[in-house]
């Protein structure tokens, strides 16, 4: 809210063009991203010959997928990875993108085939989150804790 305050002020609301001056807010989705990838295990990939990656033989036709949700929780990369700090992403973020060999941050895959739609994704979590923030007051109900417990799920019906 901080950030928000002194960078957008409560007479307007947020626009597109004050996302790149909101780094921390930046860094709370990246952080987010992180902790809990949608993509958890990406996109598979078949192997279309024998080949060989870090040192095990992978037979043509076999179904590789990245552990993503392991990646971003190595203790030999992150310091204390089940903690939600948003500051670690905050200097680093932007390298951490797409378009680099960052290979310890993957919530939009990497390589030739990485999401497309991540410059339209990160714009839409920014502008919501920020809009969020301005335009409500939330708060936690009574003593609970918010329940953090995964769910994955993917689906294009609406539930009942
Ligand atoms: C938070 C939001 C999103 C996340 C976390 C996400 C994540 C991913 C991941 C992990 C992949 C697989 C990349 C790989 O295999 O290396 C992917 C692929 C893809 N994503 Fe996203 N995505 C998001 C939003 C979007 C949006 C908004 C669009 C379109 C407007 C989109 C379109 C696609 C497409 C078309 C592919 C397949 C690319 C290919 O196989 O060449 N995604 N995404």
């Amino acid at each position: 809210m901080e950030e928000l305050n002194q960078e957008v002020g409560r007479e307007r609301w947020v626009r597109e063009g004050d996302i790149p001056n909101l780094v921390y807010l930046q860094a709370v989705v990246k952080e987010t991203l992180r902790m809990y990838p949608p993509g958890h295990l990406g996109v598979p990939r078949e192997a279309n010959e024998d080949c060989c990656i870090a040192g095990y033989h992978v037979p043509k036709g076999t179904w590789v997928f990245l552990n993503v949700l392991r990646l971003h929780r190595d203790l030999g990369t992150w310091n204390s990875p089940l903690e939600f700090m948003p500051k670690r992403l905050l200097v680093s973020g932007a390298e951490y993108l797409i378009g680099n060999k960052k290979f310890e941050y993957a919530p939009f895959g990497k390589g030739r085939r990485d999401c497309p739609g991540v410059l339209m994704a990160n714009q839409v979590m920014h502008l919501t989150l920020s809009t969020l923030l301005q335009g409500s007051h939330l708060t936690v109900s009574g003593d609970s804790l918010v329940d953090m417990t995964k769910h994955y799920t993917v689906t294009t019906r609406v539930l009942a």
